[in-house]
């Protein structure tokens, strides 16, 4: 990110050696501090696709080294906040970001600012998996060589990577094979692998699961619980029984319509430990949202 950015972040992946690593993965929620020690930060973010508007004055922060989830109602914003964190909106011409969102202090939006640097610190998996038209191998190396990124060996990039990904052991023997070749879930491990090997520091999920089955999740959420040892990671999901299994934290969003227009605005009602979300909400739409009484 320009000069402004710091070249050895303090959660960079790189500084993350076998001494720093903690020996067991932590359950969801346990030793938490009670407010997040932030990496990320959005402040009176609001969007807005033409002249609608989209999400109305976000105020979160995303804790290091832990897993915040994003749920709500279809249409409430979430994929939306989601994509102002990496600036993947930018990809979209009719989308106005306002307000601030903070990686580390910096201003992602900053005039200074190059959102492909950006999508180097802060990753992304989408909702299907995406595998390049390249071997599995080259899936995984494409992006460091791209970027130029100095490795001792690339093959020791790539096995590592694929480790961290919880794939190695099952594609060790075929990395000449085209990613095409794999299962749904593993071509989405497949991209986490890709994710990961640009050395990222946060890695956006946006619905990783929804198109695989039951075991296939399951991988997924145990490799998020394994990440977070290393990355801090924001996942939007449908699935509360997922948001309640891996989360930390939790935002719920809902959608207010204008009493003109009728359009819908997204706002977040709420965000605290996922525990007190499902437990113990403060708000009555919390309450009745996850209790299936609304959305
Ligand atoms: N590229 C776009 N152009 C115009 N409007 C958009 C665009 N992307 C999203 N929207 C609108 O912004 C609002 C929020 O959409 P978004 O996809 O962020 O919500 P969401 O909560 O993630 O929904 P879902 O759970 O259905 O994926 C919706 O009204 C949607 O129609």
């Amino acid at each position: 990110m320009t000069s402004n950015t710091p070249k050895e972040h303090p959660v960079s992946n790189a500084t993350a050696t076998a001494e720093t690593k903690r020996p067991t993965v932590r359950n969801p929620g346990e030793d938490l501090p009670n407010q997040p020690l932030p990496v990320m930060e959005t402040r009176a973010l609001n969007v807005f696709y033409g002249d609608f508007h989209a999400v109305h004055d976000v105020d979160l922060k995303f804790g290091r080294h832990e897993i915040t989830a994003l749920i709500g109602p279809s249409g409430c914003g979430k994929s939306t906040v989601l994509r102002c964190l990496n600036r993947m909106n930018d990809l979209v011409p009719s989308a106005r970001v306002e307000g601030t969102v903070l990686y580390h202090d910096i201003d992602v939006y900053g005039p200074k600012v190059d959102p492909i640097e950006v999508r180097r610190h802060i990753g992304m998996v989408f909702q299907k998996a995406n595998p390049f038209p390249k071997s599995i191998y080259d899936n995984v190396a494409y992006g460091p060589r791209v970027i130029g990124m100095k490795v001792d060996s690339m093959d020791d990039h790539v096995e590592q990577c694929l480790r961290s990904a919880a794939l190695w052991d099952e594609v060790k023997d075929k990395l000449k094979e085209s990613g095409y070749s794999l299962s749904g879930g593993q071509q989405q491990r497949l991209c986490i692998a890709r994710a990961i090997a640009t050395k990222p520091d946060i890695i956006l999920m946006d619905e990783p699961c929804s198109a695989l089955d039951p075991i296939a999740t399951s991988a997924i959420e145990d490799l998020m619980l394994n990440l977070r040892e290393e990355y801090t990671i924001i996942i939007v999901t449908h699935n509360m029984q997922q948001a309640a299994r891996v989360s930390d934290r939790t935002a719920f969003f809902t959608a207010r319509p204008d009493e003109t227009t009728g359009n819908r605005t997204g706002l977040l009602v709420e965000f605290d430990k996922t525990s007190k979300i499902f437990g113990t909400p403060s708000d009555k739409r919390t309450e009745d949202y996850i209790s299936g009484r609304f959305g």
